[in-house]
């Protein structure tokens, strides 16, 4: 761990001198700083973990103002630094305004040493709690478990690309429809990473608001703005050693993007109401089913903004697209209802295993997940039946499942006549086709013409 880093404020050359030797023959390295105006500019441009403040500058004076105003503009530029107030030993009421203030405690001078190293390490743990608070309470996803399920062809292609660069830093872009499981594939390619041990955090971009934007991504200080009534951390701190996952981020205002693109360029980014510039430390990852190409042809996305972020860029396929998938994902989600609401293992009967098959599934994994919990939960049958699974057939029927071509004639053939009445001419006219090609097709199939 690097040593913390003690700014020592105060006009008198003895005292710095003083103070330094006691804090790095304890470990800790120091700054120092002959004025208020100095020690603003060390802030601004080095890490500080802890401010030991003098509070009177001007020779004679005692009101401790020039103190005072260094603490106000502390509490804005960087409340997270905690700043212990050195005053004189009688002076009680400086040093409770200098608390008041957001000092968070005092010394009197001449200071005992052992003192000193008890107040300073006091307040660098306190600090360090509280940070680690934010960050939990702030963290407001439960964790899940990741049972990532894939099976078919086309993602264990996916996978296996997913596999070769999770463990690099690179940025990744996920495309796909709604429900094929992005958000799900975010957090597997952090539990796969360098940086699984980190946090996973995930924003919503269709969620902030535009005027919180840079509140929620890069976070505030008290006072920052009139309702920032305390510090508040923002998504870059919170996903720091970690995963940044920005989901739907086609839909993150044009406004908000350039500087979205900024941190990404620069890695550095600053916290709203502070001029101390923060650097980023994160894995990033969005996702989204956006049509970017439209997107940037309208100009509602930055084209410099998608290439920042789409450095690999990977398709999730549809649920139809995996057809391989379908029974083995049904199962996973059987087997996690089961479980949710403790009920015995349930099997799923070969007719509606054939039935999951033929679905087209609009929405995708989260439709069948919602499919199968419900099921678990109504079925009174030992084993889930057609029954149990209220399929929506009405969409059903007008979408066609996964069948070869000569299936599908078959079947358009068959209802065809069968919508009118085994009217040959008229089944031909509705399937687009000549009587004599309709004939043609029939002999096919026989079975058909009776
Ligand atoms: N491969 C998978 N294995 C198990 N569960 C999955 C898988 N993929 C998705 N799911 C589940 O399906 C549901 C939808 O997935 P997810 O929210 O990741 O989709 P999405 O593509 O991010 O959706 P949207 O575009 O609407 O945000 C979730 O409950 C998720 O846990």
């Amino acid at each position: 761990m690097s040593k913390a880093c003690i700014l020592v404020v105060d006009d008198r050359p003895d005292i710095r001198l003083s103070a330094s030797f006691v804090l790095e023959d304890n470990g800790y390295q120091v700054l120092e700083a002959e004025s208020p105006y100095q020690a603003k500019e060390i802030i601004q441009s080095s890490k500080v973990d802890l401010i030991l403040l003098d509070m009177n500058y001007s020779l004679d004076t005692t009101s401790g103002d020039e103190g005072l105003d260094f603490l106000s503009w502390l509490a804005k530029a960087a409340g997270n630094i905690p700043a212990v107030a050195m005053t004189a030993w009688s002076n009680v009421e400086l040093a409770v305004k200098a608390m008041q203030l957001g000092a968070g405690d005092f010394i009197e001078k001449p200071w005992k040493n052992q003192r000193l190293l008890q107040i300073i390490e006091h307040q660098l743990t306190l600090t360090g709690l509280k940070v680690q608070n934010q960050k939990l309470q702030q963290r407001l996803e439960p964790e899940q478990s990741n049972d990532y399920v894939w099976r078919s062809p086309c993602m264990q292609e996916l996978m296996a690309q997913i596999e070769s660069v999770a463990q690099t830093d690179v940025t990744i872009l996920l495309t796909g429809d709604n429900g094929t499981g992005k958000s799900q594939l975010a957090k597997y390619i952090h539990q796969v990473s360098k940086v699984q041990s980190g946090p996973f955090i995930s924003v919503n971009m269709g969620a902030i608001s535009e005027n919180l934007f840079e509140s929620e991504m890069f976070g505030h200080s008290k006072g920052a703005f009139t309702d920032a009534k305390s510090n508040r951390i923002g998504r870059f701190e919170l996903a720091k050693d970690g995963t940044l996952f920005l989901d739907e981020i086609a839909n993150i205002p044009l406004s908000q993007q350039a500087k979205l693109l900024r941190v990404l360029e620069s890695g550095e980014y600053e916290v709203l109401g502070s001029s101390q510039t923060q650097q980023t430390n994160i894995r990033l990852v969005s996702a989204s089913n956006g049509d970017f190409g439209k997107l940037i042809a309208n100009e509602a996305f930055r084209e410099d903004l998608f290439y920042r972020l789409n450095t690999l860029e990977f398709r999730v396929p549809s649920l139809r697209e995996r057809a391989q998938d379908i029974i083995a994902l049904a199962q996973h989600f059987v087997k996690t209802a089961a479980d949710k609401y403790q009920k015995p293992a349930l099997a799923i009967s070969a007719d509606a295993q054939q039935a999951l098959l033929e679905y087209h599934w609009p929405g995708n994994i989260r439709e069948l997940s919602h499919l199968m919990e419900r099921a678990v939960l109504l079925t009174r049958h030992k084993e889930l039946q057609v029954s149990d699974l209220h399929l929506n057939t009405q969409i059903a029927t007008t979408a066609l499942p996964m069948m070869t071509l000569e299936q599908a004639e078959r079947k358009l053939i068959k209802q065809a006549l069968a919508v009118n009445d085994n009217h040959i001419a008229k089944a031909a006219a509705l399937l687009g086709l000549t009587k004599s090609s309709m004939y043609r097709r029939l002999e096919k199939y026989p079975d058909l013409q009776s």
